[in-house]
């Protein structure tokens, strides 16, 4: 029997933006939550997008996040051509910091939504964190994995660290 798509696809653009989209990843598997995990690129193999993309809702995905640098056209490409939620990680790109990536994908003509994130590490966790959100409204033993995620972090923050020792 085939294997049950997982709910959530990673793609990027390139295995350079796996440094970055790991952290995706990461918090995913912390999560308990399965993934696939995809290089596609419109610009590099736009076939292999245009195949991911057009099929990707009949396979059984839920949601995909799509990392990207410099001129970053794969999530906002990928976002045309499937209804699910696209969440975009603008990766880290070394010319211009990330800042290319980052309105490469941001600024899309309305009527094709991308959910943006932020540039980097940050952007690759917060992506997984709003992906498992989503699926936690209809979810809820994933909700509670979600809140005990969260209480662990929030209590991980010291308030009165020993400063010295910074
Ligand atoms: N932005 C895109 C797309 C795309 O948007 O389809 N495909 C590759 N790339 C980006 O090119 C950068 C450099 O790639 P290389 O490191 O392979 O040269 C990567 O950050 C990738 O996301």
């Amino acid at each position: 029997m085939a294997e049950k798509t997982p709910p959530i696809a990673i793609i990027m653009g390139s295995t350079s933006d796996w440094a970055t989209m790991r952290h995706a990843s990461e918090t995913l598997i912390e999560l308990g939550v399965e993934h696939d995990i995809q290089v596609v690129s419109a610009h590099r193999t736009p076939e292999r997008m245009f195949a991911f993309a057009k099929s990707a809702r009949d396979e059984g995905f839920k949601i995909i996040i799509a990392g990207a640098g410099g001129a970053a056209h794969l999530p906002g490409m990928v976002a045309a051509l499937t209804p699910l939620p696209v969440f975009g990680v603008p990766v880290e790109s070394k010319a211009l910091s990330g800042e290319d990536s980052l309105l490469s994908i941001v600024q899309m003509p309305a009527g094709v939504p991308v959910g943006t994130l932020a540039i980097g590490r940050a952007g690759a966790v917060n992506a997984a964190l709003l992906a498992v959100a989503v699926l936690a409204i209809s979810d809820p033993e994933l909700a509670n994995r979600l809140d005990a995620w969260r209480a662990a972090r929030t209590a991980a923050v010291e308030a009165r660290p020993d400063f010295g020792a910074l």
